[in-house]
């Protein structure tokens, strides 16, 4: 607001020579209270104002006396340049200044009018500049005089609190807002302040406070509302952003892997404890550092960062850690959607010589295992070939443990059974397990000697006892048995004047030889065995009662073949492998024929797989044994697999036979004298195939085979 902008210029000028007269009629004419006088130059010297032109005429002052004697030289005078100021009091006073430029000549005259405009006019600019800025605000601005008439109100507020009406200026405030609440706080004389409130299905935040004149009068209220709706979200998303913070830099921190994070120069910004311990850097060292600092300084061996920056995308490298650690540290950039430009980096450190060292315990611990499982294997095979046992089913398991159990106690045991369960494999187990374990064990099937020739075989005789004896006499069984133990099979067919010699020694512990005079001390432990109903045997009286009580200490019934199924595939595996290894062979079984073996009834039990099992492999010319290579008689399986009675034992034999007489002649013959050229013994053959010696050496004799001696 300069003085050049508002003043009179080129005003109406007096010279000095000019007479009163003259001045007088331009004061007149124009209206005016003094005129300015000038120099030749134009530069001002004086005013004349209509009190000197009245003092002169009072004074009798001849009309043409020059202005120059009556002029006024003192004067308030205003640069052209200069500003109005709202303090011009003697400015003011003054009515109408002169207005020079610097060089001291007149450019025009400023009144108070002019300064009254001027003032005006920057009254307006500021009302019009402060209403931009109240119209601008993003805030809702609102002022109420105290009898709540709108003073002022902007569009922020027109649109938070839903007015559209215009010229509210003046308008009671009641007839704008309607909201209870609201209107109580916009009426309230008194300050509020940061009150909340829900308007509209925004949420406002107001500040209410009292409009105070210079001199301390209130004279009305402004309210100041804030729309927080989107704060109030921003600040939500805030908390949660928050937490997610410190849920990563959990997760960072707990992370067993070193986590550095760089910015888009590789300045070292965060990193967990994890990168500490492997480097054996504090963050105070690294924080703000640049990681290129750390490899320059040694602490690693390269900077991941750098690589990052150079090719814009994931790089892994082997770090070397001044502590000694080894890394393998993979720096991911993190780049600008728009732009593509990195904007952080992130490194994951894997302690390798952590790995390293846990890989080798890793490594031993297997090592270890293994050993102990191979050993735990060959413990398990040696068991397996000490025992020779196959017992999968339970009802076998239970007979084993409590085989295992008794071994020790030195006390005679009854075994129980059909024939070919199992009953001599028990009794050898028990004396392998038993303090006899090293001595004798002798084994003999009462049933399959002729009574005449088993007293001899288990007493002995003595020198020229009976017409060929040896000249020397010859030990019976129960005196080799000392020491060890007597297995006696089929005891149920030991003639009645043998079970009370039997009892004697038994009793007495010490044996006579047949002929002789001379009690020899015995210590062996007998194990007993039958398939018969001994208990029937004794009431029936072919079998006596003490000898009865005195072997039935400890009895053990061992089961069909048939009524433990789960025994029957292992068993024939174990048959398979032995008789494959045995012969050289490498037969194997095809489901099928698995099938009709499951159904069968075994009637032969574990002797009669065992035996079909090594015909099978020792006959069958295909790799494959099918269903075709099983005897006819286990055809019929399905039928037969109803429990076998314990009577229809002697019929075993006759099926095995039947086996041998069903089948094509001319195929058994084929197999017979093929077994035959192979084993060169008939007793070898008969093993293989199931049956007597003695049905071998007939059948070789039909087919005419002439056998070795
Ligand atoms: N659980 C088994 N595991 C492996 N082989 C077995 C098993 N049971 C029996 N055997 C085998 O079956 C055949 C017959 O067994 P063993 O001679 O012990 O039967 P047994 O009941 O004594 O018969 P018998 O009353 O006719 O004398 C033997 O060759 C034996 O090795």
């Amino acid at each position: 607001m300069r003085v050049r902008d508002y003043m009179t210029p080129n005003p109406i000028v007096l010279h000095k020579e000019d007479p009163i007269s003259r001045a007088a009629s331009l004061l007149l004419e124009n209206r005016i209270d003094g005129l300015p006088v000038v120099d030749e130059a134009h530069k001002l010297i004086g005013l004349v104002t209509k009190s000197h032109v009245f003092r002169a005429m009072k004074n009798h002052l001849p009309e043409e006396t020059p202005v120059g004697i009556l002029m006024q030289t003192r004067l308030v005078t205003l640069y052209d340049d200069q500003q109005i100021y709202e303090d011009w009091d003697e400015e003011l006073d003054a009515g109408r200044l002169p207005v020079i430029d610097r060089s001291g000549t007149l450019v025009g005259i400023l009144t108070r009018t002019d300064i009254l405009r001027a003032f005006e006019h920057q009254t307006r600019k500021t009302i019009s500049q402060l209403d931009a800025i109240l119209q601008s605000t993003y805030h809702g601005i609102v002022a109420v005089d105290l009898t709540g008439h709108v003073l002022s109100i902007n569009q922020a507020a027109e649109r938070l609190l839903g007015i559209s009406q215009k010229n509210m200026i003046r308008t009671s405030i009641t007839e704008l807002v309607s909201d209870k609440t609201l209107l109580n706080l916009l009426l309230s004389l008194e300050k509020q302040h940061m009150v909340r409130l829900d308007y509209g299905g925004r949420k406002l935040l107001i500040n209410h406070t009292p409009i105070v004149t210079d001199e301390g009068k209130k004279i009305g209220m402004a309210s100041v509302m804030q729309d927080i709706t989107e704060l109030e979200v921003i600040s939500q998303e805030l908390t949660a952003m928050q937490k997610l913070n410190r849920e990563l830099d959990t997760i960072i921190e707990s992370s067993h892997d070193g986590i550095v994070v760089t910015d888009r120069n590789g300045v070292i910004r965060h990193f967990n404890q994890a990168f500490s311990r492997m480097t054996g850097l504090p963050a105070y060292e690294a924080i703000g550092c640049k990681e290129e600092e750390l490899e320059r300084r040694g602490i690693i061996s390269q900077a991941v960062s750098r690589l990052v920056i150079e090719k814009k995308k994931r790089v892994s490298v082997i770090q070397h850690a001044a502590n000694g650690s080894v890394l393998l540290s993979t720096g991911t950039p993190i780049l600008d959607d728009e732009t593509g430009e990195i904007l952080q980096i992130v490194m994951n450190c894997r302690d390798l010589s952590q790995l390293n060292r846990v890989k080798a315990e890793l490594e031993e611990a297997k090592q270890l295992s293994e050993r102990y499982h191979s050993e735990l294997e060959v413990l398990r095979a040696q068991q397996m070939e000490i025992e020779g046992i196959i017992a999968e089913s339970e009802e076998m398991r239970n007979i084993l443990q409590m085989c295992i159990r008794i071994a020790p106690v030195d006390t005679s045991i009854l075994i129980l059974g059909e024939s070919g369960v199992g009953k001599g494999v028990l009794a050898k187990l028990i004396h392998q397990r038993s303090d006899r374990g090293r001595g004798p064990f002798i084994s003999i099937n009462c049933g399959a000697i002729p009574s005449n020739l088993l007293e001899s075989e288990l007493f002995g005789y003595a020198s020229g006892a009976f017409t060929g004896a040896q000249q020397k006499g010859k030990p019976g069984l129960i005196e080799l048995a000392d020491g060890g133990t007597l297995f006696l099979d089929e005891i149920g067919d030991l003639p009645l004047d043998l079970q009370v010699k039997l009892l004697t020694v038994l009793q007495e512990k010490h044996v006579t030889r047949i002929g002789d005079v001379k009690e020899r001390a015995v210590d062996f432990r007998l194990i007993a065995a039958t398939n018969a109903n001994l208990l029937e045997r004794v009431q029936t009286g072919t079998f006596r009662e003490d000898l009865y009580y005195r072997i039935n200490v400890v009895p053990i019934e061992v089961p069909p073949l048939r009524k433990r199924r789960e025994d029957l595939f292992p068993m024939i595996r174990y048959f398979l492998n032995k008789f494959n290894e045995k012969h050289h062979t490498n037969k194997r079984i095809s489901y099928e024929s698995l099938e009709v073996m499951q159904a069968y009834s075994w009637p032969g039990n574990v002797r009669e797989l065992e035996n079909i099992i090594e015909r099978l492999v020792v006959t069958t010319v295909d790799p494959i044994i099918e269903v075709k290579h099983l005897p006819k008689l286990m055809l019929g399986a399905n039928l037969a697999s109803v429990a076998f009675p314990m009577e229809e034992k002697r019929e075993v034999g006759m099926h095995s036979k039947m086996v041998l007489h069903a089948a094509d002649q001319e195929s058994e013959k084929e197999r017979l004298l093929a077994l035959y050229e192979k084993y060169r013994s008939t007793r070898k053959v008969a093993k293989v195939l199931g049956v007597h010696q003695s049905t071998v050496v007939r059948r070789l004799n039909k087919y005419g085979v002439q056998q070795k001696k």
